[in-house]
């Protein structure tokens, strides 16, 4: 489980989280959802121990996070691919030197998936591909959590619904996903838990099917309550 604790987050004087408390269990998908600029990426950020937090704790299975921690916990940033000098082929020779949890033939599994050519140079590559080929960096190493910025980002509905089949398939196993996106049409059907930010705060934290079950909402109606008042 990866747990926030009353964490606080500033930048300069502006506090982006405020006291921020959820929990994403694995073997579930937890989307973060907020409007622009809420602290999305900044709580996948505080995870990876990318950016400092001025007070709170962040648990991952109930230790905190060290060095140790990113054996179990892959980060799938909202950004072009860091190796874009490279072939996707070499890019993954690259990933298994690097990362002792790199697994090759769900790597060659996730290729087939995704249709991708390994003999394409990534800097070549259409923004859907580079998507794909992210995703594929991430999902291919053994690790139990999985944490992904806005996956769906400027990509058209096709290669969106071809991710997201990725989320049923065998390929996220028991792990823990946590996902941020503005496209929740495309996942509001896949994803566990939706986690609402604003304010700088949690407002809302529920369980996908018994929302839909007691209250009969989805959480597009959730966040239509919430966003618009
Ligand atoms: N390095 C930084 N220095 C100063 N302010 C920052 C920095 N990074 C983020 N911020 C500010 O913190 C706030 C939260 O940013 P963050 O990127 O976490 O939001 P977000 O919810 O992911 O937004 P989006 O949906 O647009 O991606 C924003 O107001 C942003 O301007």
């Amino acid at each position: 489980m990866i747990e926030f604790k009353n964490v606080v987050k500033k930048y300069g004087r502006k506090v982006v989280l405020d006291g921020v408390n959820f929990t994403a269990n694995k073997g579930e998908i937890t989307c973060l959802i907020g409007v622009n600029g809420v602290g999305k990426t900044t709580i996948m950020n505080a995870i990876m121990k990318l950016t400092p937090v001025q007070s709170g704790e962040i648990l991952v299975d109930g230790e905190k996070v060290t060095k140790k921690t990113f054996e179990k916990v892959a980060f799938i940033p909202d950004a072009a691919t860091m190796l874009p000098n490279m072939k996707i082929e070499e890019a993954m020779e690259f990933m298994d030197d690097f990362y002792t949890s790199w697994n090759q033939s769900r790597a060659n599994e996730l290729l087939d998936f995704f249709n991708l050519k390994k003999k394409d140079k990534i800097s070549s590559l259409s923004k859907g591909n580079t998507a794909k080929v992210n995703l594929l960096m991430g999902l291919a190493l053994d690790v139990d959590y999985i944490l992904m910025d806005e996956p769906f980002s400027g990509i058209d509905i096709f290669t969106r619904e071809q991710i997201a089949e990725v989320f049923t398939s065998h390929l996220i196993e028991d792990r823990g996903v946590i996902i941020t996106t503005h496209e929740i049409n495309d996942i509001e059907h896949l994803i566990d838990k939706a986690v609402l930010l604003d304010n700088g705060t949690i407002y809302k934290e529920f369980n996908t099917e018994t929302m839909r079950e007691d209250e009969g909402k989805s959480v597009i109606d959730v966040m239509r309550e919430v966003y618009r008042g």
